[in-house]
């Protein structure tokens, strides 16, 4: 036999295109059919109409406590001319609920009813026929259609069909679908522990598992297989000959020479489509094999996330006869230049807060692999083919990620990265669960100007004044001319050499940036740490063209130290938390000052507010204080005051 030893997209379609393909020849299909109880249909999908096979009530019944009457006994009955009726002949007591005593018709309720001697009662207005009464099949009526076909049913319903004596459902059936996971490169997470470089801990089953009940299926959770040819056609023919209803093929769908994933669908079926101009998502694959849809899923999480929403939620929906329920959106102002490919429609993860009675969406990470920038989105942004990006300021429509009432409770804070943001994150929820502290990166520059633009709550910056050794005022002066605002101080915070454990290279100090046998990695210019670097670099005459890989640009501290803990690169400047946090050797360079910079128009917010406490608590310092390299003895401290014009400076400590 034939083994096709590379692959490429076979039959590339737009998103749109795509789509229309899938639905037009998955739209007929229905899941097989079950009866299941009542009392455990909840959510599930009527497949036959409903027929109540009994009235409710199926007596006349008393609607209100009082006396059941003939309501034509009680006519004339009025304050001139009260009416006595005498109990157990004219007027019975009833409960709400009860059946109506035989010859009654209507009830008065007690407060109504004046009890007058031994046995009588006095009424003062007369009944009405039918009066707070619950007639016969007034709710539902035996033989009368109770729920359509094609229902989901939700808990009321599920009242309504007991009620009507009707124990048992006709509902598809959850449509079961087999998950296969590949690759040679995978293991189970239980084996985390020993992962050797190049092991990758399986996920994306659970993930997908996760995604398949979420809309009602039965996920059937395979063991990983290796990218090998006759491996995976076995399975496909085993999940095909499977109960299995659909089948999902995760990783191997792109162009890689491992990739047989569309050719051998194509072999044993049909496949339909195979590359979606989106991303993340492209190397997505439709097919049948048997009349079974079969899906080729892209190994990168957030790739796969996104191709199951586009194709798979949509299919499981129509098994159940049911459209995929929409998604929610909200109309953002979008706080970043966010280019796009031409060509291909991309979905951008963004965080989402009220800046100001704004909504604000910035930007995350991109990479497809990168499954937390889904876990830290607030948002998706769809940035349709024919776009080239879209620009700063410019008003979005974002999906949600969170419930629209939790985007009140968002702290938005753009700007520098420090470890210490993970630390307050948790003590915010800790303190006001409600309260999310969602962070974008982008330098502590970048910060101040989202100040500018009012795109944030607060920024944290380090920037390094290299004429006046201080740090951040002047800064402020420069950029933040009419927003007045205040300066915290959030730690003392050390930088320095990220090194390899044992310092392999021996680097003392920034003289051995210079060395040939050197390799650095740098930090994104208007980054502090940037400043830093050269303001020491410029110190001690070094020029930046002879530090190998100055070039080189990461944007967090923690990236910084993977370069090093990866061997890419042999030094890196950050800060002492992050060479601690990878068990990497650290040279002290110098100490600065990271602050919090506070616009005049969030400082009363009560999420910044809980955000001050925090930074005084002991219990913030301490946890700080642990992550090593950090001086939290004048954490809280107000630096200053900017009115817009000038500093109106202050000593004291936490003075709000
Ligand atoms: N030369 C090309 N290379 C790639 C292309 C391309 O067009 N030409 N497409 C890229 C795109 S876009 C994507 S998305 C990825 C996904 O491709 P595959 O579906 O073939 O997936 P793999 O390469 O096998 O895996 C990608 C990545 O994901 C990890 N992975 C796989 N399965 C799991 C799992 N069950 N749990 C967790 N992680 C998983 C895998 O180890 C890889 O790291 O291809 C690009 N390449
Ligand atoms: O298109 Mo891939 O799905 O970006 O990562």
């Amino acid at each position: 036999m034939e083994r096709p030893k590379r692959n490429i997209y076979l039959k590339m379609r737009t998103l749109e295109d795509a789509r229309s393909i899938w639905e037009e020849r998955t739209s007929g299909i229905r899941s097989s059919m079950a009866v299941v109880s009542t009392l455990d249909a909840l959510h599930r999908v009527t497949a036959r109409p409903v027929i109540a096979c009994r009235s409710v009530p199926h007596y006349h019944g008393a609607a209100m406590d009082g006396i059941a009457v003939k309501a034509q006994s009680t006519f004339g009955a009025s304050d001139v001319h009260p009416l006595r009726l005498q109990i157990g002949k004219k007027a019975f007591p009833v409960d709400t609920g009860d059946p109506l005593p035989p010859e009654t018709d209507a009830v008065i309720m007690i407060e109504y009813v004046e009890q007058v001697g031994e046995g009588e009662v006095e009424i003062r207005s007369s009944a009405f026929p039918w009066q707070h009464v619950r007639k016969v099949g007034e709710d539902i009526v035996a033989g009368e259609l109770l729920l359509p076909v094609n229902h989901k049913l939700r808990p009321a319903d599920l009242g309504s069909l007991l009620a009507a004596g009707v124990l048992q459902v006709t509902v598809y059936a959850p449509p079961k679908v087999w998950i296969q996971p590949t690759g040679t490169e995978l293991i189970p997470a239980t084996l985390a522990h020993e992962a050797a470089p190049g092991q990758i801990i399986e996920f994306n089953g659970t993930v997908l598992s996760g995604l398949v009940k979420e809309c009602g299926g039965e996920p059937i959770l395979r063991d990983i297989i290796p990218d090998e040819y006759e491996h995976i056609k076995k399975m496909l023919q085993e999940a095909v000959a499977s109960s299995a209803e659909v089948v999902l093929v995760n990783a191997g769908s792109s162009a890689g020479s491992e990739d047989y994933t569309a050719a051998i669908i194509d072999e044993l079926g049909e496949v339909l489509v195979h590359g979606v101009t989106m991303m993340p998502g492209k190397p997505t694959i439709l097919g049948f094999i048997q009349g079974k849809p079969v899906i080729g899923i892209p190994g990168y999480p957030v790739s796969g996330i996104l191709a199951f929403e586009q194709f798979v939620n949509p299919l499981l929906h129509a098994l159940q006869g049911i459209p995929a329920p929409s998604f929610a959106h909200v109309e953002a102002q979008l706080g970043r230049k966010t280019p796009s490919k031409l060509g291909l429609e991309e979905f951008v993860r963004v965080i989402l807060g009220r800046v100001q009675g704004e909504l604000i969406a910035m930007p995350l990470q991109r990479g497809a692999g990168v499954i937390t920038s889904l876990t830290r989105a607030d948002g998706l942004l769809r940035i349709p083919q024919d776009l080239e990006g879209v620009d700063a300021g410019e008003r979005v429509r974002v999906r949600l990620l969170r419930p629209e009432e939790q985007l009140d409770h968002t702290l938005i804070m753009i700007g520098s990265h420090d470890n210490t943001l993970d630390i307050l994150a948790n003590e915010l929820k800790k303190r006001d669960s409600r309260v999310h502290l969602s962070s974008s990166n982008v330098g502590s520059l970048g910060g101040l100007i989202a100040i500018k633009r009012g795109q944030t709550h607060l920024a944290g910056s380090h920037l390094l004044d290299t004429d006046k050794g201080e740090y951040n005022f002047s800064y402020i002066e420069r950029y933040l001319k009419g927003t007045p605002l205040r300066l915290v101080q959030l730690a003392n915070r050390q930088q320095g050499f990220v090194v390899g454990a044992g310092n392999p290279k021996n680097i003392q100090g920034i003289g051995d940036l210079a060395r040939k046998d050197v390799t650095f990695i740098n930090r994104q210019a208007g980054s502090g740490t940037r400043i830093l670097l050269d303001y020491s670099l410029q110190q001690a005459g070094i020029a930046s063209d002879s530090v190998q890989g100055y070039d080189q640009e990461e944007f967090t501290h923690m990236a910084v130290a993977v370069n090093v803990l990866s061997g890419r690169a042999d030094a890196g400047m950050a800060i002492y938390a992050s060479a601690k946090a990878l068990g990497l050797d650290f040279v002290p360079v110098a100490e600065e000052r990271y602050d919090l910079v506070i616009p005049e128009t969030s400082w009363n917010d009560p999420k910044i507010q809980i955000l001050l406490e925090i930074i005084v608590s002991e219990s913030f310092r301490r946890m700080v204080t642990d992550l090593g390299g950090y001086d939290v003895s004048a954490s809280g401290a107000l630096m200053g005051i900017w009115d817009g014009e000038k500093w109106i400076r202050t000593e004291h400590r936490d003075e709000r």
